[in-house]
């Protein structure tokens, strides 16, 4: 069994949904396959859920109407059937339906969770209809029916193998189509795995079932040396170990989900990135191997708040950073990145949920200065004794960038640096220069 999913520009048009249909049904490998929302869906659909939040239904109702026209339009072009097309007409009435009693209800979160699921809920539905008319035989998966998360928001690994493997085996198909990013949770409501989210539900999936592979179709020829939006000439890495992707991936490569590497690492499932729109390309093949010591790529990550606690009494003393920890513990923010000296410790996160209790608390430890709009720029590889020289070509390409952190050692495959968000661009490039084209 592969789990093969296709992120949302894959599925973004009627002639791409039928480009992966036929992609899916060259052979008869069996395969699970997890499907994004149309490309721009989720946003819109953000969108609308904050008009009722903001108490606005009228402006919340003119956004359900444009998002309901764009479908007609992929509708219209991806069925010809009228039984088919009256079947599509009748997905649309229920989802958008659905959308337009939430904007006369008072807003709650568990509303916008169930507003932001109709995205992947459409496209599975939609994409089933056309397979229908091209006859290619599959069967459609709700996702929540096996993909749950604990309160914690965790995954529960043994319910979704079990869940899975019983809809295999009641099943004559060998295709199967289902929802990314979306699940069940604790209370039972439809709930998600967080944007991006899909490619978390494929290594789930994947890894639950122990796979052969798990393959991850968008719109690029795989894992790049540097991010493309931003940095010219980058190239597709061949070999990634599962260490140095997930590095990638919670540093800020925005082709992999940041969770979505340790379920196939635990579960040694292989993931292939491959590009939908050149399905010859090799792409990135990401596996237990570890390659050559050598730097493999950039990443960034933007929204990191710095925090730096110096301690009142000037010298450490024992038992600081644990009471530290226990701050950030109590209120389940994790830390990104952490440098001490003699007389302060530095550390930053990622999420600002609970930012203002954790300052009361840490300022009960000593001064506390706080830097908002950072981002961690992350050089990742297998870099294990640094006999090349990386640290100082690292240093010699930042050259003019104020670097307010920085973190190497901690794996063997990263080095993390902190700078001001105005400086990541010019950071990337001056790397990139400095590490790849030397
Ligand atoms: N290092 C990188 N390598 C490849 N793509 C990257 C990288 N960093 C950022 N990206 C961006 O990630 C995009 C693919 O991810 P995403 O938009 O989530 O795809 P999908 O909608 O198919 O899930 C690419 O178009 C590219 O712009
Ligand atoms: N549709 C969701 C989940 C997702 O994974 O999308 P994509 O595969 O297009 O990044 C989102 O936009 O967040």
């Amino acid at each position: 069994m592969k789990v093969v999913k296709f992120g949302g520009t894959s599925v973004g048009s009627a002639q791409r949904m039928k480009h992966v249909a036929n992609l899916i049904s060259q052979d008869s490998t069996p395969k699970i396959i997890v499907l994004s929302a149309v490309s721009g869906t989720t946003n819109s659909l953000v969108a609308i859920a904050e008009s009722i939040e903001k108490g606005k239904p009228e402006e919340a109702l003119q956004k359900i109407v444009q998002l309901k026209t764009s479908y007609e339009v992929l509708v219209s072009e991806l069925v010809s059937q009228t039984a088919t097309q009256q079947k599509a007409q009748a997905i649309l009435e229920e989802h958008f339906g659905l959308l337009e009693a939430q904007a006369k209800m008072v807003y709650s979160d568990s509303m916008q969770r169930l507003i932001v699921a109709q995205g992947e809920l459409l496209s599975t539905k939609l994409f089933m209809l056309y397979l229908e008319e091209a006859q290619i035989a599959a069967e459609w998966w709700y996702a929540p029916d096996f993909m749950q998360i604990d309160s914690f928001k965790e995954p529960l690994i043994p319910q979704l193998r079990a869940g899975v493997m019983d809809k295999v085996k009641a099943s004559p198909q060998h295709l199967f189509i289902t929802q990314g990013f979306i699940c069940v949770n604790e209370k039972g409501e439809i709930d998600n795995l967080k944007r991006g989210g899909s490619d978390y539900s494929a290594t789930l999936i994947g890894a639950a079932i122990s796979a052969e592979e798990v393959q991850i179709w968008t719109d690029i020829d795989g894992m790049h040396n540097n991010d493309p939006r931003v940095v010219e000439n980058t190239y597709p890495i061949a070999e990634l170990s599962f260490d140095e992707a997930s590095e990638l991936a919670y540093f800020g490569a925005k082709i992999l989900h940041p969770s979505s590497i340790w379920p196939v690492q635990k579960f040694n499932v292989p993931v292939r990135l491959l590009n939908t729109m050149q399905p010859e390309a090799r792409g990135t093949y990401i596996s237990a191997k570890t390659g050559q010591e050598e730097v493999k790529a950039l990443a960034a990550k933007d929204g990191i708040t710095a925090i730096k606690i110096k301690s009142s009494r000037m010298i450490l003393a024992y038992g600081f950073l644990r009471k530290i920890f226990e701050i950030f513990e109590n209120y389940r923010t994790s830390i990104d990145m952490i440098t001490t000296s003699e007389v302060a410790v530095s550390v930053t996160i990622d999420d600002n949920t609970y930012i203002e209790p954790i300052l009361a608390e840490l300022q009960k430890l000593g001064t506390v200065e706080v830097d908002y709009n950072q981002t961690i720029v992350c050089i990742v590889g297998n870099l294990v004794a640094d006999s090349k020289g990386i640290v100082k070509k690292v240093f010699d390409s930042l050259e003019d960038i104020p670097v307010r952190m920085i973190s190497y050692g901690g794996s063997k495959n990263n080095i993390s640096l902190l700078v001001d968000v105005s400086q990541k661009v010019k950071a990337l490039k001056q790397l990139n220069k400095g590490l790849f084209q030397n």
